[in-house]
């Protein structure tokens, strides 16, 4: 249902992608799973089509997504990491507003705003402005809107990024109910959210593929803790926190991909740290 072939994705002489081959069938839960700046949302904005890569293909039910865009928008809710919310309307004016730019039949809009709203609990809040709304019901709003065209595929980045424990819970419930009835993929570094939703974990570091299986293979009897660090934290300080006596980089901070490029330079394309 979604799948990467060889896929590159090259900003300037940065290599954020490398290539990035996986498939996921229809109705599975698949984590992309990896440290800061491994390249998960660079894929994931490939697979919806926000992004061009550089090498390869990223199909959507078979279809080339760089090619037929349109078409595979019509099977996507994509959640980006920061939801794009009007914070003046409320979430029902919202709702209504998303729902006719999707195009949906007035006869059937009302139903699907009904539905939405129901699954993603927002009934509370309805009427309220959006900037009033907590981090957690905003994260709800923002996975309602994607859901009113009845997508078969979801593409999630991060969805509990910023939640209260008890926002979490109840958006990882949320997507374990989607996944039901849909093609799920979201990406984390939070190894639980893998434990707690995904069949199928894809996991990516330094913008390559370190393993693609079941979360169970990949702990390999130990705990996926284990595994992780295994698989991406021998050279990268992000996986794992510094140990307490750990020597200070030269400028007494780790050095920062991020930084280069704020400055207007290029990392080093072999240089160990390439997280933000
Ligand atoms: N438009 C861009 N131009 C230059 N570099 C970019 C651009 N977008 C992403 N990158 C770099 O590519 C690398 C991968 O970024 P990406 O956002 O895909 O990582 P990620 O795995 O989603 O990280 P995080 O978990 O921190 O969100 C990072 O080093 C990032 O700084």
């Amino acid at each position: 249902m979604i799948e990467a072939q060889g896929l590159s994705k090259i900003f300037g002489t940065f290599a954020a992608l490398q290539d990035v081959s996986f498939s996921i069938p229809r109705g599975q839960v698949a984590a992309f799973l990896g440290p800061n700046g491994a390249g998960k949302s660079t894929a994931l904005r490939i697979l919806t089509g926000y992004l061009t890569p550089t090498r390869g293909v990223a199909r959507i039910a078979g279809r080339d997504v760089s090619r037929h865009r349109i078409e595979a928008a019509a099977r996507i809710g994509y959640l980006p990491e920061t939801v794009p919310l009007y914070p003046e309307m409320t979430p029902l004016e919202l709702l209504r507003f998303f729902g006719e730019a999707r195009g949906l039949a007035k006869s059937r809009l009302n139903p699907r705003i009904e539905a939405v709203v129901q699954q993603c609990h927002l009934e509370a809040v309805l009427e309220k402005s959006i900037y009033k709304l907590s981090k957690g019901y905003r994260q709800r709003l923002g996975m309602a809107q994607v859901l009113l065209h009845e997508p078969e595929i979801l593409i999630m980045d991060e969805p509990t990024s910023g939640l209260d424990p008890n926002q979490i819970r109840d958006v990882r419930e949320l997507i374990r109910q989607l996944g039901r009835t849909r093609t799920v993929l979201l990406s984390t570094h939070i190894l639980q959210e893998v434990e707690a939703v995904a069949d199928h974990v894809i996991l990516i570091h330094e913008g390559r593929i370190a393993f693609d299986g079941t979360p169970a293979e990949m702990a390999g009897g130990g705990s996926l803790d284990e595994a992780f660090y295994r698989l991406t934290g021998s050279n990268g300080q992000e996986a794992r926190p510094e140990p307490e006596d750990s020597a200070p980089g030269p400028q007494g901070e780790p050095s920062s991909g991020g930084e280069d490029r704020a400055a207007g330079r290029e990392p080093d394309l072999e240089g160990k740290e390439r997280g933000e």
